[in-house]
């Protein structure tokens, strides 16, 4: 009773020590204080003052109880004794908030959990920024939940927690906590034993909303070794905007060195939620989130410099992780001028002057390139050979296809009539066919055509208007056709798109196969080297979502199937079988050399294009050669099995060291897989577990070129010769035609 009266207000502490204590004299009725006890001069004073003390004594009784359990609750634990502790833990058993937790943890609780009152509304409880020190159950009362630029985002009412987030991710307050109203009661655990007892168990999901409404969903995840505890936080779901937020204030300031994975998930697949514009307009909002703010406390400036200094980490960290992709975009340049001009002018930021001036050097540098090789011209030629430019390099060599470099192209119609053309990539595939049918006088209008491929076995795929990239994305002797709507079964392939019908003149057996093997490497190396990570997603998602060019992994895919196309064609248009037996031995070495210098990719389209049925069915082909190549070629074809999702693949590629040239489909295959099987978007918040998906595989191209390819060149005989055949290969890419030709090579025995 004494602690309700206390805590009422009636008594106070001559010190205002709030838990009572007994046999203490240091106490005073607030009237004593007041100095207004006066005597009862009348009856009717008297039987008020009775009245009173009746309400009083009902209103004790219905509270005493209570007031011990928060007396006992503001003991020290040492000195809380185990019938205390058995009351205490009753208690927890009905709060709502820790329901998730065992039996045993909330015994472990009873004895470190803490009460806390506090009297006034608008009592700041910690500041967003402040370190964590505290989680909090919030027992009567109701606080606002504030963040900086957005005021109250939130208002938490009794049996509502908060506080985890900056001790579970080891980072600062992602907000700041108001009492709202007089008078709050909240049950404390200190960062120590939350840490000890709470941390590894603490509940699984995590939301925090904004209005009502979800903005970011967190998961507890098992952290790597070595880290202070096994599990922290690690988003699932959220706005966009709500992810830049929690980004800017947990994991960028407190991170040394290294790159965050949630940081580097974002950066690598923002553009399918947040466009850049949008991203640069939140970055620069929040380095001027001072310009609006008259006065600010001492406290109030640290917050906002330390904020500016994270925006200059982020743009730091978006140019190592998506390189020249971040320069291409206008905005991005602009922001970083202005960045670097405030920076300079800002005493405060004298350590943020070098971050700036290395990205501002690395774009400078990035543009100078641009600008001197800009409007690169390419060609498509139309006799199945390879993209090249059109000054007539055959080896594209380390040269990037930007979407305002032109290609020259060929568009056919079903007369197999053409015309010759050249556009930006970037051109939509609208464009290309108004202009072809233009030049080819189709009189019709643009709803009734469409640009079509006809593939060398007579398929056709038709081309969406807005789609992009269009010739690259050809297949090996695929044409472009365009055509009346209704017509489209008229269109043939032409004769030339069956391929070569004998062997390239050179004598293939007078190359050396280790130097092909070398050759090969370097210009497959160039051609990956030149795939950004961002058109994996492109690809994935569409030619038409984005609207940017997928050319350079277009071209790495072309190369692909031509080198396993190539292996089946040079065998199948070799009738001599003593010829073929030395080019079959000559095909498996070939493989193993690639695999041996890591050209994962050339290797499986060597093995591949020697399985295929044209060339697997060649038995006596086969039977010649000696055993042990034999048994290579089996050990190849398990490496390339893709049962149990090329698990043999996967984990001989996991044991190398870069590097590596990947095999691209199956990565591919991968983002397909992570893009149709999940929703880019959940209840209205960006599904992050897709976007980490997607991330891991792009990161694995990255992890392939992080060392570049240093290569112990064969000693070389022929290497200009070497050099040119392998960048023009000649190959029929039309299965009928190779089982045609093979079946005329060594026909069915009959039995
Ligand atoms: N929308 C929100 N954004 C950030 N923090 C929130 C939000 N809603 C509630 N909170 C709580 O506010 C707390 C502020 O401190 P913490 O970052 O430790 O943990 C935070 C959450 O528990």
């Amino acid at each position: 009773m004494w602690q309700a009266l206390l805590e009422e207000g009636v008594l106070s502490h001559v010190n205002k020590e709030q838990p009572f204590k007994d046999k203490c004299f240091l106490y005073r009725f607030r009237v004593d204080e007041d100095g207004s006890a006066g005597s009862y001069s009348t009856t009717e004073d008297t039987n008020a003052a009775n009245e009173y003390v009746r309400e009083s004594l009902s209103t004790l009784f219905q509270r005493g109880p209570d007031a011990i359990l928060r007396m006992i609750l503001r003991k020290p634990s040492h000195e809380r004794t185990p019938e205390e502790l058995e009351l205490i833990f009753e208690e927890l058993l009905h709060i709502t908030a820790l329901s998730h937790l065992s039996t045993s943890i909330k015994r472990e609780l009873s004895s470190i959990i803490v009460f806390e009152s506090h009297a006034q509304a608008g009592t700041i409880l910690f500041n967003q920024g402040d370190e964590g020190r505290s989680w909090y159950i919030l027992l009567k009362g109701s606080v606002d939940v504030v963040i900086h630029g957005k005021g109250t985002v939130a208002t938490l009412k009794n049996g509502d927690d908060f506080g985890k987030l900056a001790l579970i991710n080891d980072a600062p307050r992602a907000a700041t906590i108001v009492l709202k109203e007089n008078n709050c009661h909240l049950l404390r655990v200190d960062k120590e034993h939350f840490n000890r007892i709470l941390r590894d168990v603490e509940a699984n999901t995590l939301r925090l909303q904004e209005h009502g409404k979800d903005v970011l969903v967190l998961e507890r995840v098992a952290k790597q070794r070595g880290q202070h505890s096994a599990f922290k936080y690690t988003v699932m779901s959220g706005t966009p905007s709500k992810m830049l937020e929690h980004l800017l204030e947990t994991r960028l300031g407190n991170q040394v060195s290294g790159l965050d994975p949630f940081l580097d998930d974002f950066l690598l697949t923002h553009i399918v939620f947040m466009p850049v514009v949008q991203l640069v307009d939140e970055l620069a909002n929040y380095f001027h989130c001072d310009s609006n703010n008259g006065s600010q406390t001492p406290e109030d400036r640290e917050y906002i410099i330390n904020f500016k200094k994270r925006v200059v980490q982020f743009m730091q960290k978006w140019v190592t992780a998506v390189r020249h992709a971040a320069f291409d975009e206008p905005s991005v340049c602009d922001f970083i001028e202005d960045l670097a001009t405030e920076i300079e002018a800002d005493q405060e930021l004298s350590e943020e002057t070098s971050i700036i001036h290395n990205v501002l050097t690395q774009m400078t540098r990035y543009q100078e390139d641009r600008n001197q090789n800009t409007g690169q011209k390419w060609k498509l030629p139309p006799n199945g050979q390879p993209i090249c430019l059109f000054s007539g390099n055959a080896t594209p060599s380390k040269t990037i296809i930007r979407p305002d470099d032109d290609i020259i192209f060929r568009v056919y119609c079903a007369d197999h009539t053409y015309c010759t053309l050249r556009f930006p990539l970037h051109t939509t595939a609208g464009i290309i066919k108004a202009c072809a049918a233009d030049k080819l006088q189709l009189n019709r209008g643009p709803d009734d055509l469409v640009l079509i491929e006809v593939k060398s076995n007579g398929e056709r795929s038709v081309y969406k208007d807005n789609d992009v990239s269009i010739p690259t994305s050809l297949s090996l002797n695929g044409r472009l056709f365009v055509s009346v709507k209704d017509h489209l079964d008229a269109l043939t392939p032409l004769p030339e798109q069956e391929g070569p019908t004998e062997g390239i003149d050179i004598d293939l057996e007078i190359l050396s196969t280790k130097e092909i093997a070398y050759q090969m490497t370097l210009f497959d190396w160039d051609l990956f080297w030149a795939v950004h990570e961002y058109e994996l997603l492109y690809q994935t998602f569409g030619r038409h979502h984005f609207g940017k060019i997928t050319a350079n992994l277009d071209v790495f895919l072309r190369r692909f199937n031509e080198l396993q196309f190539w292996i089946a064609t040079e065998i199948v248009t070799t009738s001599s079988m003593c010829k073929r037996v030395g080019l079959l031995r000559k095909f498996i070495k070939l493989a193993a050399y690639c695999k041996e210098y890591q050209n994962l990719n050339a290797f499986f389209a060597i093995t591949m294009g020697l399985s295929n049925m044209a060339v697997l069915r060649l038995t006596q082909t086969w039977e010649k050669i000696p055993s042990k190549f034999r048994k290579l070629f089996q050990e190849f074809e398990a490496l390339i099995d893709p049962s149990r999702n090329h698990r043999a693949y996967r984990v001989y590629v996991g044991k190398l060291q870069p590097p590596v040239i990947p095999f691209i489909p199956l990565l591919l295959k991968d983002m397909t897989f992570a893009h149709e099987g999940n929703k880019t978007s959940l209840e209205g918040l960006v599904n992050f577990e897709k976007m980490h998906m997607m991330a891991q595989t792009m990161r694995t191209i990255r992890f392939c070129r992080s060392r570049s390819l240093g290569l112990e060149p064969p000693s070389p005989k022929s290497e200009g010769e070497v050099r040119s055949y392998i960048s023009c290969l000649r190959v029929i890419d039309n299965q009928r035609v190779l089982t045609a030709m093979s079946q005329k090579i060594e026909p069915i025995r009959k039995v």
